[in-house]
């Protein structure tokens, strides 16, 4: 990369616009730590010398697949580079090992079928156009070839493409990785087969994206001395718990809340369930269907995603018992009991709700009422228990339905993972961390407002580079 270029009278640059992020023109003054610019948007600008950045002149107009070789490696050049390859259908850079994505918002298949799989297959990155198969090919090489495990690291805002970049990793992985029958089925099969089941209970309708995952995952594909697949492992983690009882206009909660209440309706009788707009846990938001999805069918490819995966028919019905317990226990309210600072269901309606979660989480009715509207504490030398006011009594009421929730997840996470089967005698492993999305009105919004992904290959550091993404995340 050049040394920044000094800032003078004539030079191209880059400065800050409020409308536009960065919009580019012409020095015709310098005073100092002012400069005077003439911008290609016709407006005349006094900015100071920390907001403005050289332009390099030469850029060629349709970009550079590799942002290393740009002049200058600064924002504005960097999303120049990107939104004039956007432009041209070019949805992959590098930056060096660094792959960007932007999201193309359409289907690309041509992109990602097998012909493009062969395509990249022993190729070294760099040679053919930017990819995540390419990253995906140089990681199995490295790893075959040094014998060292590898990571992939995908990182970016909420709705940026990071579980379908994902999935085009682990499709490539799969792809080079072979067939590792176990039980008639693969174990890559297996593990593209439980994104359905997932997506089910860790995702929702967001702002930015109808289906967003609320959970970090991290996949390890296991291989063995010759570089098939062994077996495999999801691991998840920090599942968004106050999405159960807490929506916020136009978002949803997360999905199997829905498809439940639209399945069959002896299912729906079965649960005591019925219209969503009926449960506090769905209608604190007004939205309830997603454009071009039917909540009905996506319940019986749920199921049928869920018999892949190994999940047995009874398992299948006791999910959903507890997802619909959830629903109910949302519904109860409290009142001012008897004593003082206690409190008691608030209606028929609350009783019926309290009734039929008990049933369906098959305990005791007074039990469930008691671990609602009490909270035992326990001391050294007794138990005392002590009574709790309505409004404790709820915030008792949503503790149970998160916990419950995030234990039928971790559950399911479990579950498949049996299923898919692990490889205690692995050689090396391949692991591909799709990290939480994080949601910035503010900032990554640049030029075209496009929303971008990062993958990066790692062989080691991974773990500091999540911590340092978690920190900043908090
Ligand atoms: N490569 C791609 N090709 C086609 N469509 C894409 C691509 N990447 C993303 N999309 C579109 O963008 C939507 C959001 O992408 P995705 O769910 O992967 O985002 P995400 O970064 O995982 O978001 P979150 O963090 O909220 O889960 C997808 O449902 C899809 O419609």
């Amino acid at each position: 990369m050049a040394p920044p270029a000094k800032i003078a009278v004539g030079s191209l640059v880059w400065v800050e616009d409020p409308d536009v992020s960065w919009i580019d023109g012409e020095v015709l003054e310098v005073n100092g730590e002012e400069i005077k610019i003439s911008c290609t948007n016709e407006k005349t600008v006094v900015a100071n010398a920390s907001s403005v950045y050289p332009k390099d002149a030469e850029a060629p107009s349709c970009g550079v697949d590799d942002m290393t070789k740009l002049a200058y490696l600064h924002e504005p050049g960097v999303l120049q580079n990107l939104c004039s390859r956007y432009e041209m259908n070019e949805i992959y850079t590098y930056t060096g090992g660094i792959l960007i994505a932007v999201n193309p918002f359409r289907r690309l298949p041509h992109l990602y079928d097998n012909h493009m799989m062969e395509k990249y297959k022993g190729i070294a990155l760099g040679e053919l156009s930017p990819h995540p198969f390419a990253v995906a090919d140089s990681s199995y090489r490295q790893m075959i070839n040094e014998g060292i495990s590898q990571s992939i690291l995908v990182s970016g805002e909420s709705g940026a493409g990071k579980t379908e970049s994902t999935k085009m990793l682990m499709r490539y992985l799969a792809f080079m990785g072979g067939r590792a029958a176990t039980e008639g089925r693969s174990v890559e099969q297996k593990v593209l087969e439980s994104n359905p089941v997932l997506e089910a209970f860790g995702n929702a309708k967001t702002v930015r994206n109808n289906n967003s995952s609320r959970f970090g995952k991290f996949v390890e594909l296991q291989f063995d001395s010759r570089g098939r697949i062994s077996g495999a492992a999801i691991r998840t983690y920090l599942l968004e718990r106050s999405r159960v009882c807490q929506v916020s206009d136009p978002e949803r909660n997360y999905h199997c809340f829905y498809l439940l209440c639209a399945a069959p309706p002896e299912v729906v009788d079965r649960y005591k369930l019925g219209n969503p707009r009926t449960f506090h846990y769905l209608n604190q938001s007004n939205c309830y269907d997603l454009d071009g999805v039917d909540d009905s069918k996506e319940y019986m490819v749920t199921r049928s995603a869920m018999d892949v995966v190994g999940i047995s028919n009874d398992e299948q019905e006791a999910i959903f018992r507890v997802v619909a317990a959830v629903l109910h226990l949302g519904n109860i309210e409290f009142v001012k009991g008897k004593e003082t600072d206690s409190s008691e269901p608030k209606d028929d309606k609350s009783w019926f709700h309290l009734r039929t979660a008990a049933e369906l989480f098959m305990c005791d009715a007074t039990a469930l009422e008691d671990s609602l509207c009490k909270r035992v504490i326990v001391t050294r030398d007794e138990t005392i228990t002590k009574s709790l006011d309505p409004d404790s009594a709820a915030l008792s009421r949503d503790a149970l339905a998160k916990i419950v929730y995030s234990l039928l997840f971790d559950w399911i996470v479990n579950k498949i993972n049996s299923s898919i089967g692990q490889d205690a005698d692995s050689k090396f492993l391949i692991g591909v961390l799709d990290i939480y999305g994080f949601e910035s009105f503010k900032i990554n919004r640049c030029l075209t407002g496009m929303p971008f992904v990062f993958i990066i290959l790692e062989s080691r550091g991974l773990v500091l580079a999540v911590n340092c993404m978690v920190t900043m995340c908090v």
